[in-house]
Parts: structure tokens; sequence; C-alpha cells
């Protein structure tokens, strides 16, 4: 008997022992799936109300205030939604999309769901996403208020603490206001405006026939130059180099070990500001040399850009006197950061649908060349403000590339308090998303919204959406107190790149290609074009 038992027992032993990892592992992930699929049901349904209508009033499991109590039932709930998959919530699906060509993909699923105001779970975090106008607006608007502007650590850290991107309030303000006057309208007029066709001339002049070109490096030869008032090509390529490390990192995993990216980038941030406060000695010694010595031109010529007018105390506006050199290189490898991405990617994207637009193309290169004929302007004049006031169509296609390939395609806000909207409540702390691309790609508000469709914006019913200032569907450049300083001097450059490039060369595409929009605004294939300087003959007949 004592036998049989203990021969029962070793084969249960046996049996178990041969059941093994295995199937120990199957079962604990059948029950982990299991769970898994019960809590996102029950998220599900609590979004939908369902739950919060049917349980007792004890304190939702899932963050709502205590259920029926007479402070719930005055209290308004959260846009609809679920929290997609435990822990990684909709993270997946978001990253997905805005990989992908359609950005807004994610956004218009979760609309066509739960309405343009909804909720969902992003990168660990309740979130809010608006693909709403007059939301996104509200947001914008309310800036330091309601709401404000959210970056990671590791992002703050890279652009600095005096970086007007992320800082907040009075410090926000200030930085601000003196970015919006340096590169006011005046400015632009009598400083960029030479000075931008100035390295543009000089960048294209390089370009051989039949020559495979970046146009990233144009645009980062612009900003070095009108920013930090270097103009020398092995200055500017250095710059240029650091630069592109320093973009890298910030769009990447923060791990701050030797061989990452974002270690590289802050190597890099080092090295850009020794660089700024080395430009900034140099100036103040060049600044007082000048001063003292009136009739030495030489000192003087070299002393231009941004960082200089800032040294050298050249604004009118008194709040740039007294940053402290410190504070100066935050603030320029901010304008550096948040300028040259932003305006590459946009010269870039405008080749691109013009290259699959030769209607388009056609019209661009006719509206140039009637202002070079205009008063006699030949190869090498440049082209004065009134020109530039002159291009209706090119800035039609400006327009319509940022609202299709607009390169700020999401806000990253936070809820500073519980934000009462519509009946709906935003609980203070929550991540909130103003989707701008989300409403520039909508067909309710645009007929045809995926075509490239300059013409529209010529049409009477849209001159009012057009207002990239203040209009509730159309913002590329954001709004509120965050408004883009740059907005002005990006559309200037663009201009004048349409003029210089889109009209005096002639490219054919090497390579199909498309946008993605993750880490930052791209060509997934890098838009490889071999280039041909138009003739002049051939430049007189548009084609
Ligand atoms: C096509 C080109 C550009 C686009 C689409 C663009 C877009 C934007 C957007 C949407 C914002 C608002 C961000 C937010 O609210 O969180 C912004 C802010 C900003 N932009 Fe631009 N931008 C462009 C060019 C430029 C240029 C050329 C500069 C300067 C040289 C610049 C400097 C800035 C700065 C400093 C901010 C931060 C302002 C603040 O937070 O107070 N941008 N930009």
């Amino acid at each position: 008997m004592e036998e049989y038992h203990q021969t029962t027992t070793t084969t249960t032993k046996q049996y178990y022992s041969e059941l093994g990892w295995t199937s120990t592992l199957l079962i604990a992930l059948l029950v982990f799936f299991f769970i898994m699929i019960l809590v996102h049901l029950l998220n599900v349904l609590d979004r939908r109300s369902i739950i919060r209508k049917m349980i007792i009033p004890y304190s939702s499991p899932w963050g709502l205030p205590p259920l029926r109590s007479k402070e719930y039932s005055k209290q308004l709930v959260l846009p609809p939604g679920d929290k997609g998959w435990p822990l990684i919530g909709h993270s997946i699906g978001w990253y997905l999309a805005v990989a992908s060509s359609h950005p807004p993909r994610f956004v218009e699923e979760q609309v066509r769901r739960y309405g343009r105001i909804f909720s969902c779970r992003l990168f660990g975090k309740e979130a809010v996403v608006s693909a709403d106008p007059m939301f996104n607006r509200y947001i914008m608007g309310n800036e330091g208020k309601l709401f404000k502007s959210c970056y990671p650590k590791s992002f703050r850290d890279l652009v600095g603490k005096n970086g007007v991107i992320t800082v907040q309030g009075e410090k926000q303000r200030k930085l601000h206001g003196i970015a919006v006057n340096m590169m006011r309208m005046e400015k632009l007029k009598f400083h960029f405006l030479e000075d931008i066709q100035r390295v543009m001339l000089q960048v294209l002049d390089h370009f051989q026939d039949n020559q495979l070109i970046c146009l990233q490096d144009l645009a980062i030869n612009l900003m070095v130059n009108q920013l930090l008032g270097v103009s020398s090509e092995s200055e500017v390529n250095e710059m240029a180099g650091l630069f592109s490390d320093f973009v890298d990192g910030c769009l990447s995993v923060p791990i701050k070990l030797p061989g990452f990216a974002y270690y590289t980038a802050m190597k890099a941030r080092e090295t850009i500001v020794a660089k700024i406060k080395k430009l900034i000695q140099d100036m103040r010694v060049q600044g007082a040399a000048a001063s003292s010595d009136h009739h030495h031109p030489n000192l003087v010529g070299h002393i231009n850009g941004v960082l200089a007018r800032l040294v050298l105390h050249e604004e009118e506006d008194q709040q740039s006197c007294c940053l402290p050199d410190e504070a100066i290189a935050d603030f320029i490898i901010n304008l550096l950061f948040a300028g040259n991405e932003t305006t590459a990617k946009t010269m870039l994207f405008a080749v691109y649908f013009l290259t699959k637009s030769p209607a388009a193309l056609k019209q661009l290169r006719a509206e140039q060349e009637s202002l070079r004929r205009r008063d006699g302007n030949g190869d090498d004049q440049m082209l004065t403000w009134e020109d530039y006031k002159a291009m209706p169509f090119t800035q039609c296609v400006i327009d319509e590339t940022l609202r299709i390939g607009g390169i700020a395609i999401w806000l990253m806000r936070e809820a500073k308090e519980d934000v009462e909207y519509q009946g709906f409540m935003i609980p203070k702390g929550c991540f909130v998303v103003p989707f701008l691309s989300a409403v520039h790609l909508d067909e309710t508000f645009y007929k045809g919204a995926l075509d490239f469709n300059p013409w529209r914006w010529m049409e009477p019913q849209n001159q009012e959406k057009r207002n990239w200032r203040n209009s509730p569907f159309y913002a590329p450049f954001g709004g509120g107190a965050r408004f883009c300083p740059g907005a002005e001097l990006s559309r200037l450059q663009i201009a004048l790149f349409l003029h210089y490039f889109a009209a005096r060369y002639r490219w054919t595409q090497v390579k199909e290609d498309e946008m993605s929009f993750f880490p930052s605004a791209r060509l997934v294939n890098g838009f490889q074009i071999s280039v041909t300087r138009a003739r002049q003959q051939e430049d007189a007949l548009p084609s």
C-alpha cells in the first residue's frame, strides 16, 4: 500500500515535473492575458459610463472621483475614450500613426468613436487629445494660465535651463518677447532679407550639374549665419555637424552613456555653448574697438546676426540687455533648434509637393520669373521687400505645404489645474495634446484635404481660415503666448528659397519617397534629387 502511495506521489511529482516549466509558463501567460483583457474591458465600460452608473459610491479604481457622491454629481466627466492596453495604453497606435505618412490616423479613429475631444493613455499618462479647432485654440490661448507646455526632463536639460521652449511663466514671457523683437518685420526688411539671399546664393553656387543634393544643409547654413553671424564655410560646417548631433539627441532615448545619441548631444551642446561664448567675447572686443575707431570699417563689417545684436545691445528692447552670457547661449541654441528643423523640412516638403504637382510648379516658376524681369532684376540682382510682397501664388504654396506637411503636428501641454470645458473635466496634471494636423487634414474644413492644392488659398471663402496668426482652422505656427516668434522669418526664408531654387533649377527625383513624422518630420528616403541649373533661355520660358 505504502509502495503504491509512494509510486503515486512519485508519478504525480514526475507528472508535474514533466508538465514542466513550459506549461506553467503557458498557464501564467493565459491568466495574465485574461486579466489584461478584463482590465481593458472594464476600462472601456468605465469610460462609457456604464460602470459608473452601476457601482456603489466607492472610490473608483481608475482614478475617478468617488462615485455617486453629491460632489461627484456636480462634477463633470473626462472626455470619452478608453485607456487602451494596460501599461502601454495607446502608445503603439499613436507611434504607428505618427511614423506613417498620415500622422492623424490614430486620432481620426478615436474621433470617429468618441468625438473630437477624447481621452486616452499615452506614454504612461492620462491624456486628453483634441482634434477640435476651437478647443485647440482655447488650449493655446490659455498657455501659462490653465495649461503649460510640458517636455521630458532629458529634453529640458538639452535645450538648457534658459531655453525659451521649455521655461515657464515670467521667464518665458521675457525670452519670448526678446525673440519676437529680434525677428519682427523691420528686422526682416533691414537685416535678414539681404543676408538670407547672400548665404543662399553662396550655397546654391556650389551645386554642380547632375549633383545629388541635401536641402537640409542649406537651412542650417542660413540659420547659423543669421543667428550667429558666422559665414565662413568651415565654421558653418563645424557648427552644422555639432548641431545635427544635438538634434539627434533631442529626439533619442535619454541614455547618458558614451555611444548613445543623447550623450553625444550633451557633448555637442557643451561645445556649442563654448563656441557661442567665445563668439560673444570676440564680438565685445570688436564692438569696443569699432566704437572707438569709426574709421575702421573692417571691424564692424564682420559683426552681424542675432547674436551680435544681442551682445552689442543694438536692440531698443531693454529686456535683451540684461541677459548673462549663459542665457544668451541657451537662447541662441533654442532658436537654432526651433528654427532649423522646421524651416529646412518645410523647404524640403515644398519641393516634394511641387515635384508631384507640375501645374503648381509651373505657376510658381512663372510668378518668380516675372519678378526677375520686373524692374530689370537680373540674375545677380537681389530681391527687394516689394518683390517679396508680390508673390501671391508662392505664398499659397507655402501655406499649403504647411497645412499638409506642417512640422509641428501636435503640441504638448499639461493641465495646470482642473479645467472645465464644454461639460468635460480635464484633471490637473493631465497630459493635453492639441493635434494641429488633425484639423489641417480634416475633410470637414478642407475639401480634398489630402490633396496638395495651393489654389484653395485663393478662394474667397478660405481667406478668413487662412489667417495663420489666429485662425482656429489653420495654426501651423501654434498660437497664444507660445506663438512661433520665427513665423515671419521662416516664411521669408522659404519664399526666397523657392525663388532661387525652384525657379532657377531643374531637378529629377531619383527615388520614390514618402513623409514620416517620427522621430521628426522627414522623407523616408531622404528625397534624393539630381539638380541642374536651368539655362537662361529656359529660365525665361518656365516649363
Ligand atoms: C516653418 C517653420 C516653422 C514652424 C512650422 C514653426 C512652428 C512652431 C510652433 C507650432 C510653435 C509653438 C510650439 C508650442 O506651442 O509648443 C513654435 C514655437 C517656437 N518657434 Fe517656431 N516654427 C518655425 C520656424 C521657426 C524659426 C525660423 C524660428 C527662429 C529662428 C522659430 C523659433 C521658435 C521658438 C523660439 C519657439 C518657442 C516659443 C515659446 O515657447 O515661447 N521657429 N514654432
